[in-house]
């Protein structure tokens, strides 16, 4: 029985001193602030202790010997100088041995009665007959032999040792300056780490693999979104060129994707030929094989006829069917309203002379049921592609389909009047199209033909729309640039007769009206970004973008940037007086390159056309000064721009 004893005394004994010599560190948080012998450690601090400091203290271990018995020799002697860490926090417990630390985050061994240490070595708060009390309540055990107080192992604490002073003095300096080591040494250990991080990401972005794709499929698509969403995307892309440098890597919509900021990566990704016109999975599912998807020589040929069929001379011939449609729309829809929401009706006016322009006469009846659908599709463009009942994917899928019937019914019509001699190329984009088939300048079906018109009318619409409706928000609040706008349209309305529709050459003098159009372009621009895909393993600046990889860049990340841009948040058409000034491709509203927008003329037109009769014939006032707005995927005022309009002058130019 003896000997067991010994033995279990022994290894214990061995494996303190073990724990003496072997060096390690404690922290504590003060979770208030704490008074610990004058000092006060204010509330959140940390404070550090290590047991280096007392175990290899020669005073009290010789501490190049391994020496079991030193364990229990000094126990009581160290004790003084741990307990400033320890003390200091209420609920932890003091322990002069300091391998495991003490208090609650002990290890579970037991050695010493701890609770007791902590009670009697609470600082001056120790009363001295509790202490004597406990004193009293150990002595009949070490009468009845089981306490020797020769023996190390049963030794208690000498309370002369526990009453006195707390620190002496070399002891607190030596503390005070274990304090400072600690802080300068973790903060060194910190800026050490921060330097390794940049190192790192410095590396990686030469290998050009800086950036997270983050979760699987959903990867950083959310965060983008509710970016756009809360109109902070420009903060969003910032923060991460800050962190990750102007190309980096990240998962959108569904597929790996690079980031590139600035000019040059504007032009590279508009311009290369290895990087293919991609949109995101949603929008290639929705809008079936369009333009947007086809490649080689097949696009280069649908991409001419659609050029063909949006080209200045082309949105000449537009210009009545406008005209027509713009006042229509005013008589409608504005006059004789005290208020109105401005968003949706310049939504619905752009719709509707889209409409008029690919259909041609005759879908009057069928436009409501379209224009609801269209909203639906737009809304689905940048959803996760996830094919599930209610989801917005699934909705805008479900829209297209019942979009897709209609202008099916609408191209086999036209196809039937072609070839019965009926029609004429420059009566409707099906008929144009079908047109150059027969001529052999494309080979699309009038599947292909209706997947394109599909194309046109979404991208056609919306966008336009967001440029009327901030135009519209800019002008409410500066009067200045309202009065030189209007004093442009009275000038070309002098010229014109009563009810005279605007012509090519009224468009092309509204050259102010245009300036402030492109200042709201560059401040919200309609698209916010433009993707590609790489065919192949390609290299930029030093960047690798592997095969299959998409690209990407967001048009207010130069558009908004102060070395292009002086003073970028005001609003300054003065801007565009000299617009050969600009560098290139760093003002892309209609992005560049050979797939640059082919609709800017048309849109161009369509805008200034609306804008004339607008600012001749109403004031307008903000309804709510502080509407913001969001991105959804294209910029939208919050409540829909509601405006208080006043009828400026008699409307001679009123729909016949
Ligand atoms: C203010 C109005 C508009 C803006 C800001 C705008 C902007 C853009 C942008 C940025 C692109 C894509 C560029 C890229 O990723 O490289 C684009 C493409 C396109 N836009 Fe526009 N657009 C507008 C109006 C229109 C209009 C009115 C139409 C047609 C009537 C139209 C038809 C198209 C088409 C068909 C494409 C695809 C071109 C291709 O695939 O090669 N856009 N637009």
């Amino acid at each position: 029985m003896d000997a067991e004893h010994d033995e279990i005394a022994k290894s214990k004994q061995e494996r303190d001193a073990h724990g003496r010599t072997c060096r390690g560190a404690s922290r504590r948080r003060a979770p208030e602030d704490i008074e610990v012998d004058g000092y006060v450690i204010p509330k959140g601090w940390q404070s550090f202790w290590s047991p280096c400091v007392t175990h290899m203290d020669p005073a009290k271990f010789l501490p190049s010997r391994f020496d079991a018995q030193a364990a229990f020799i000094n126990i009581d002697m160290n004790m003084e100088n741990a307990r400033m860490t320890y003390t200091s926090l209420p609920g932890d417990a003091l322990g002069a041995w300091g391998a495991r630390g003490y208090g609650y985050r002990t290890c579970d061994f037991p050695f010493y009665p701890r609770p007791r240490r902590w009670e009697e070595a609470d600082g001056g708060g120790v009363e001295p007959e509790a202490a004597a009390r406990e004193r009293e309540r150990e002595a009949p055990r070490r009468e009845r032999g089981n306490g020797n107080d020769d023996d190390p192992r049963r030794r208690q604490p000498d309370p002369q040792q526990l009453e006195a002073p707390v620190l002496a003095t070399e002891e607190h300096k030596d503390n005070i300056v274990v304090v400072v080591a600690a802080v300068v040494t973790s903060s060194a250990l910190a800026s050490s780490a921060r330097r390794r991080e940049r190192g790192k990401r410095r590396r990686e972005r030469e290998r050009g693999e800086s950036g997270s794709l983050g979760f699987p499929l959903i990867g950083q698509s959310i965060s983008l979104l509710r970016a756009l969403h809360s109109n902070t995307d420009y903060q969003w892309y910032q923060d991460r060129i800050k962190k990750y440098g102007p190309v980096f890597k990240m998962s959108l919509f569904g597929s790996p994707t690079v980031l590139m900021a600035g000019p040059a990566a504007n032009h590279f990704v508009f311009s290369n030929q290895d990087l293919i016109f991609t949109q995101t999975k949603a929008i290639n599912t929705i809008l079936g094989r369009s333009i947007l998807t086809l490649s080689g020589e097949e696009l280069k040929r649908v991409r001419s006829a659609l050029q063909g069929y949006l080209r200045l001379e082309m949105v000449t011939k537009y210009m009545r069917k406008m005209d027509e449609e713009v006042r229509m729309h005013i008589d409608l829809n504005w006059v004789g309203h005290k208020t109105v929401k401005a968003a949706p009706l310049a939504k619905r006016l752009t719709f509707d002379i889209i409409c008029s322009v690919i259909f041609g006469q005759g879908i009057g009846p069928i436009r409501e049921a379209l224009a609801t659908d269209f909203e639906t599709l737009v809304q689905a463009l940048l959803s996760l592609p996830v094919n599930i009942p209610f989801t917005k994917f699934n909705k805008g899928l479900r829209a297209s389909r019942r979009i897709r019937k209609v202008l099916r019914e609408i191209a086999r019509e036209r196809e039937a009047a072609l070839q019965q001699g009926h029609s004429s190329s420059a009566d409707d984009f099906f008929t144009y199209m079908l047109v150059l088939r027969s001529e052999g300048t494309h080979s699309l079906t009038v599947e292909d033909i209706v997947d394109n018109a599909i194309v046109i009318l979404t991208a056609g619409y919306g966008t336009t729309a967001v440029l009327i409706t901030f135009l519209l928000r800019y002008l409410a609040n500066d009067p200045d640039i309202l009065g030189k706008i209007t004093e442009e349209q009275e000038e070309i309305a002098r010229r014109k007769g009563p009810n005279e529709p605007l012509t090519w050459n009224d468009v092309s003098r509204m050259k102010y009206t245009w300036k402030v159009a492109l200042e709201t372009l560059r401040t919200v621009p309609p698209i916010f970004g433009s993707f590609r895909t790489a065919v192949k393993d390609i290299e930029y600046h030093g960047y690798h973008i592997p095969k299959g990889w998409q690209v990407f860049t967001a048009q207010s990340i130069t558009h908004l940037d102060g070395n292009f841009f002086s003073d970028p948040v005001k609003f300054d058409p003065t801007r565009f007086d000299n617009q050969t000034s600009l560098p290139p491709y760093c003002f892309v509203p209609f992005g560049g390159g050979p797939r640059m927008c082919p609709g800017n003329e048309f849109a161009r037109t369509e805008t200034l056309v609306t804008m004339h009769y607008l600012v001749r014939q109403f004031r307008w006032k903000l309804c709510c000064e502080e509407e913001g707005y969001r991105k959804d995927p294209v910029p939208i005022p919050v409540l829909g721009l509601p405006i208080e309009l006043e009828t400026r002058s008699p409307p001679e130019y009123a729909h016949a």
